[in-house]
C-alpha cells in the first residue's frame, strides 16, 4: 500500500503570554491508502492538535517545527492559500457535534453542500451533480428518505441521523483522507454503537484512508487497521489494532486496556503531568508500575521491532530479545 501521510517529527508549542509551552513532542508517524488508523489516549494529550497541524486548523499562538507530507508533497510549511487545494477534496474532516457544526437555521441538504466549493450556489448542472451525491451518499450511509431529509431542518433529526449528516459533509468532496475527530464523544451508548457501524461501513465501502481520534479504546479496536497511543503529547506505541489490543508493550497501553469496561475497568492511577511541568525522564515514568531508574532520568526513545510495531519504553531497548522471545516478553510485564 502506497503511504498518503507521512508525518515526521512534529512539534507543536503554543505561546501563552510569555510562556512558550509545548504540546506535541516529535510526532512521527504514517497512514496508508484505504487504512484506518486510530490515535487514542487520554484526555489532552494532544490527538486534536495533531489532527488540527494535518488540517492547517492550529490558532494562531500555535509554533510548528518538523514536517508533515502528503502524497510525497510537504503541506505543514505550505500558505492557506496553497493549502486550499488540498482541504475538502484530498484531506478533509468530520466536524464534531451536531449541536456546533449544524446551523438550526438551514436545511441539511444545503449545509452538506456548503462543503464542496461553491455549494449550491454553482450552475445548474453542477448544482444537480452535488444533489445527486448527496443522495447517494446519504443512501449509502442509510439515511432513510434521503431526498426527504434534504429539506429537513437539524431539529427534525434524530441523533443518529444528525451524526450520519456530519459523515457526509466530510465525505461529500471524496477526500482521500478522512479526518474524524472523537465520533463518539457526546453520544450515548446507543448511538455509540450506530456511529461505530456507519464509520465501520464506510472503511468497507469507501477507499479513503481515515485518522480516528478518540479516547475510546473500543471504537478504536472495532473500526481501525492500525492504533496509535499517544502520551502527553508523544507517541508511544503505535502497531496494528489486534497486537496492540491483545498484546500491548508499552505500559501505558497495557493501562489503557485494563482500564476498558470488558477487560476489568481497572482504572489507571495517577494524572498525566501537565505540559508545563514536564520532569526529566520518561513521561509516563510517574505512573508506572515498571519504572526502573534510568526512566526517571532519561526520555526513551521509538523502538522499533522490524514488524511495524513501535514502542517508547526503555523495556523494548533491546528490542531484537524484548521482540523475538515472547516468553521474555511476557516476564517483563508479569515479573
Ligand atoms: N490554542 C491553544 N492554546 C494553548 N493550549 C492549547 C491550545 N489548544 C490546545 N491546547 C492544549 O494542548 C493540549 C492538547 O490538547 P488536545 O485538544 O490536542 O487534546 P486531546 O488529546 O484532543 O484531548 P480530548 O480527548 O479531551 O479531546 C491540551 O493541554 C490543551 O490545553
Ligand atoms: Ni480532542
Amino acid at each position: 500500500m502506497e503511504k498518503l501521510l507521512e508525518i515526521k517529527n512534529l512539534d507543536v508549542a503554543f505561546l501563552m503570554g510569555n510562556e512558550h509551552v509545548p504540546v506535541l513532542n516529535q510526532i512521527s508517524f504514517d497512514i496508508y491508502e484505504n487504512e484506518v488508523l486510530a490515535i487514542v489516549g487520554e484526555t489532552g494529550c494532544g490527538k486534536s492538535v495533531t489532527g488540527s497541524a494535518i488540517l492547517h486548523l492550529l490558532p494562531e499562538n500555535a509554533v510548528t517545527d518538523g514536517e508533515i507530507y502528503y502524497k510525497n508533497q510537504e503541506i505543514l510549511k505550505l500558505s492557506e492559500e496553497k493549502f486550499r487545494k488540498f482541504r475538502g477534496r484530498e484531506i478533509a474532516s468530520v466536524p464534531q457535534s451536531p449541536s456546533t457544526s449544524l446551523d438550526p437555521m438551514m436545511v441539511v441538504g444545503e449545509q452538506v453542500a456548503e462543503c464542496v466549493t461553491g455549494g449550491y450556489r454553482q450552475k445548474k448542472a453542477d448544482r444537480e451533480n452535488i444533489q445527486t451525491r448527496i443522495w447517494d451518499i446519504f443512501s449509502h450511509l442509510k439515511l432513510p428518505g434521503e431526498r426527504k431529509i434534504c429539506h429537513a431542518y437539524p431539529c427534525q433529526l434524530s441523533g443518529g441521523m444528525s451524526q450520519r449528516v456530519l459523515i457526509s459533509m466530510g465525505v461529500i468532496a471524496e477526500p482521500r483522507l478522512l479526518i474524524v475527530d472523537e465520533p463518539t464523544k457526546a453520544v450515548d451508548w446507543i448511538l455509540r454503537k450506530e456511529v461505530v457501524n456507519v464509520l465501520r461501513q464506510m472503511k468497507d465501502e469507501m477507499e479513503c484512508g481515515m485518522m480516528l481520534i478518540t479516547h475510546d479504546f473500543g471504537a478504536a479496536s472495532q473500526i481501525a487497521d492500525r492504533i496509535g497511543v499517544m502520551y502527553c503529547g508523544q507517541m508511544v506505541e503505535i502497531g496494528k489494532a489486534d497486537e496492540i489490543l491483545n498484546k500491548p508493550k508499552h505500559p501505558y497501553t497495557k493501562g489503557l486496556i485494563d482500564a476498558l469496561p470488558s477487560r476489568g475497568f481497572h482504572v489507571m492511577e495517577g494524572f498525566m503531568p501537565s505540559f508545563s511541568e514536564l520532569s526529566a525522564g520518561c513521561r509516563f515514568a510517574p505512573r508506572c508500575s515498571r519504572c526502573l531508574e534510568r526512566c526517571r532520568r532519561h526520555i526513551p526513545e521509538m523502538y522499533e521491532d522490524g514488524n511495524g510495531r513501535q514502542v517508547r519504553c526503555f523495556l523494548f531497548e533491546e528490542s531484537g530479545v524484548a521482540y523475538r522471545s515472547p516468553c521474555i516478553e511476557e516476564a517483563v510485564f508479569n515479573a
